[in-house]
C-alpha cells in the first residue's frame, strides 16, 4: 500500500509518530486510571460487604488501604493521562498545521484552484482540531477500554465464570457493536457536517471580503440569507450527529444495566448454590458496574470519529493536491549572476482541456535588458509572469536560466533570482516597515530608505505622524491605490532580484498617477533586467523591446520607435490609449 492509498486516518497518525513515547505514557496512565476506578468500586463493594459481617478492624486494613491508594492513584493517573495526551495531541496538531501550510505554500497559487479560501481556512482550523479527537477520544480510550475490559473479565472469571462471560459479552456489545454500528450510520451525516462547515466558512470569508461591494449593490440581505442557509445546514448535520451520539449513549447505558442485572441474578443464584460467597457477590456486581464506565464514552466517540474521518479525508486532499510545477528531487544550485533568461517557443495552458493561454512566445531577458509585454486583457501576459516565477510549467517550449532548463531548478530558488511585483500585490495588515521588510527581513534601515526613495515613497513615509510604523490596515485599506502599488514596488526593489518581473504596476491608478509611477519605475529599473507587463503604453520608448500579445500569440515585436509608426496592433493599442 503506498502512502497515498492508506486510509486518511492512518496517514495523519504518521504525524504522531515522533510523539510515540509520550502517547505510550498517556495510554498507560489512562489504562491505569481506568483500572484503578474499576478496582476501587470492586474493593469498595468488598469492604462494605465484609464490614457488614463485623470482622475485626485488622481484617479490613488491607482493603481500607487499597481503597485509599486506588482513590489517590486514580486521580493522579488521570491527571498524567490528560496532561500527556493533550500535550501530545496539541503538538501533533501543530505539526499537522505546519505540514499543511508547507504544502499550501508549495502549490500556491495555481495548485489551489480547486479550493475556496474559506473552505481551506476551515480545513486548517476546525478539521485539524478534529484530529485531536482521534487521539484523545479515539485511540487512547479504546486502548484503555480493551485492556481494562479484558483484565476485568479475567478477574471476574476467578469469582464466577458465567457472570464473567456475560460481562464480557455486555462490554463487547456496548463497547464495540454499538459504537461500530453508530459510526457507520453517522458516516454520511458526518461527511455532510464537515462539508457544510467548510461551505459556511467559505461563504463567510466571501461576505467579509466583499462587504463593500455587497453593500454598494444592496445585496447584503441576499448574502446574509445565503449565510443563514449554510449555517442551518451545519446545525442540521450536527444535530443529526448529536442525536446519533445520544442514542448510542442511551443504548450503552441500557446494555450496561441489563448486563449488571444479569451478573447480579447469576451471582445471587451462585450464592444460593453455595458456589459464591456474599462478599465476593458485592465485589463482582460493583466491578461489573464499574467496568461499563470504560466503554460508556465509546459510542459518542465513534460518532465523533466518523466526523473526524471526513475531516481527515479533507486534510489528505490538501496534502495530495497535485504539484502545479515539476519539483526536482535534487535541484542543482542556481547559476551565479549575471542571470540570462531565455524563453523559446513557449506554450502554456491551465489544464489539459483548457485553451492555450500563451502560444509560441520567444523572449530574451539578457542581463540589463528591459522588455515590455503589452496586449489586451486576457492576452496571456500574467501567464508568462507565472511561468517565469515557476508557478506554472510550460506545456511546450523551454525557459532557460543561463542555458539550463528552468524546470531543473527548485521553484523557490528560481524565485530568488526572478522576482518582482505581482498583478495584485498583497499588503499585510501591519506597518509600512513590516510590509517592506517582508522582502528582506534583515535589511538595514538605509536599504529600506533607499528602496522607498526609488519608489518615491520616502518623503511621504517620513511626513506621516507615525512614519515607518504607520499601520496600513486590512488589505492596505489605509493607503491609496497609488501608495499601495508604490509600497509593493519598494518591496520588489528591496528584494532586488537579478531579474525583475513587474505585472501591471500601474493598474487601477488615474492617468496622472500612472504616468508618474511609470516614469519612476522606469527610472528605478534602468540597467536592471526587467519584464514590464503593462496596459499602460506611456514611457515605453525607454525599454529595449516591446512584445504585443494577443490571444496568447506574440503578434508584434520591436522597439517603440519601430512599432509606433507602423500600422498594426501596437499602433492600434496606442491609439486606443490616447483616444
Ligand atoms: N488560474 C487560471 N485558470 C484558468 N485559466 C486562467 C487562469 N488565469 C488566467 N487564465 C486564462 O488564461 C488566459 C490569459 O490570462 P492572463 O491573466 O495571462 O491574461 P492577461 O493578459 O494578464 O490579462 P489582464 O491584462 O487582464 O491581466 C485568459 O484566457 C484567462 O482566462
Amino acid at each position: 500500500m503506498t502512502a497515498a492509498t492508506r486510509p486518511p486516518f492512518v496517514r495523519l497518525l504518521a504525524f504522531a509518530r515522533p510523539l510515540r513515547a509520550e502517547l505510550l505514557v498517556a495510554a498507560a496512565a489512562g489504562a491505569g486510571a481506568t483500572a484503578a476506578g474499576i478496582a476501587l468500586l470492586g474493593v469498595s463493594g468488598y469492604l462494605i460487604a465484609r464490614a457488614a459481617e463485623h470482622p475485626s478492624v485488622t481484617a479490613l486494613t488491607i482493603a481500607v488501604v487499597a481503597v485509599r491508594a486506588l482513590g489517590v492513584s486514580r486521580g493522579v493517573l488521570r491527571y498524567v493521562e490528560r496532561l500527556t495526551s493533550h500535550d501530545a495531541a496539541f503538538r501533533v496538531l501543530g505539526d499537522l498545521r505546519v505540514g499543511l501550510y508547507r504544502r499550501l505554500a508549495r502549490i500556491a497559487p495555481h495548485g489551489l484552484r480547486g479550493f475556496r479560501s474559506g473552505d481551506l481556512l476551515a480545513r486548517l482550523v476546525s478539521d485539524v482540531d478534529d484530529i485531536q479527537d482521534v487521539i484523545v477520544r479515539g485511540v487512547l480510550p479504546v486502548a484503555a477500554a480493551a485492556l481494562c475490559g479484558g483484565v476485568t473479565v479475567t478477574a471476574c472469571a476467578f469469582l464466577l465464570t458465567p457472570a464473567a462471560a456475560l460481562l464480557g459479552a455486555g462490554l463487547l456489545v456496548a463497547g464495540a457493536v454499538v459504537p461500530w454500528t453508530l459510526g457507520r450510520l453517522a458516516r454520511a451525516s458526518a461527511r455532510r457536517a464537515t462539508a457544510a462547515r467548510g461551505d459556511l466558512a467559505a461563504r463567510m470569508v466571501d461576505v467579509f471580503s466583499g462587504a463593500r461591494e455587497l453593500i454598494a449593490h444592496g445585496a447584503e440581505d441576499r448574502a446574509l440569507a445565503e449565510l443563514a442557509r449554510a449555517d442551518a445546514e451545519v446545525v442540521r448535520a450536527e444535530r443529526r450527529n448529536a442525536r446519533a451520539a445520544a442514542i448510542g449513549a442511551g443504548l450503552a447505558v441500557g446494555v450496561a444495566g441489563l448486563t449488571v442485572w444479569g451478573v447480579l441474578v447469576l451471582g445471587v443464584s451462585a450464592v444460593s448454590d453455595g458456589t459464591l460467597g456474599r462478599v465476593p457477590l458485592a465485589a463482582l456486581t460493583l466491578t461489573a458496574l464499574a467496568a461499563f464506565e470504560t466503554v460508556s464514552p465509546l459510542p459518542a466517540a465513534a460518532v465523533r470519529l466518523a466526523e473526524t474521518t471526513s475531516s481527515a479525508r479533507r486534510l489528505t486532499a490538501v496534502l495530495d493536491a497535485p504539484d502545479p510545477v515539476h519539483t526536482p528531487a535534487t535541484p542543482p544550485p542556481l547559476p551565479e549572476t549575471p542571470i540570462h533568461v531565455r524563453v523559446r517557443d513557449l506554450w502554456v495552458r491551465y489544464g489539459p482541456q483548457e485553451p492555450w493561454a500563451v502560444q509560441g512566445l520567444d523572449l530574451d531577458l539578457s542581463p540589463g535588458r528591459r522588455v515590455a509585454l503589452v496586449g489586451p486583457s486576457g492576452a496571456g501576459k500574467s501567464t508568462v509572469a507565472a511561468v517565469l516565477l515557476r508557478f506554472l510549467d510550460p506545456a511546450r517550449g523551454t525557459v532557460t536560466i543561463n542555458g539550463r532548463d528552468m524546470t531543473a531548478f527548485a521553484p523557490d530558488d528560481v524565485r530568488r533570482v526572478i522576482g518582482g511585483m505581482p498583478q495584485n500585490p498583497y499588503v499585510f495588515d501591519s506597518t509600512i516597515q513590516e510590509n517592506l521588510r517582508l522582502a528582506r527581513p534583515g535589511a538595514s534601515d538605509e536599504a529600506l530608505r533607499s528602496a522607498a526613495r526609488r519608489a518615491r515613497l520616502l518623503d511621504w513615509i517620513e511626513a506621516l505622524p507615525q512614519g515607518w510604523n504607520t499601520p496600513v490596515g486590512t488589505h492596505g485599506a489605509a493607503l491609496s491605490g497609488g501608495e499601495r502599488r508604490r509600497l509593493a514596488l519598494a518591496r520588489a526593489l528591496l528584494a532586488d532580484p537579478p531579474v525583475m518581473v513587474l505585472d501591471e504596476p500601474t493598474a487601477h491608478l488615474d492617468p496622472g498617477a500612472r504616468a508618474a509611477l511609470t516614469a519612476d519605475l522606469l527610472d528605478a529599473t534602468r540597467g536592471r533586467t526587467t519584464l514590464l507587463i503593462t496596459h499602460d503604453l506611456t514611457g515605453l520608448d525607454e525599454v529595449d523591446e516591446i512584445i504585443v500579445l494577443d490571444h496568447g500569440r506574440p503578434v508584434q515585436r520591436g522597439s517603440h520607435q519601430d512599432l509606433a509608426h507602423r500600422p498594426g496592433p501596437y499602433a492600434r493599442l496606442t491609439a486606443w490609449a490616447t483616444a
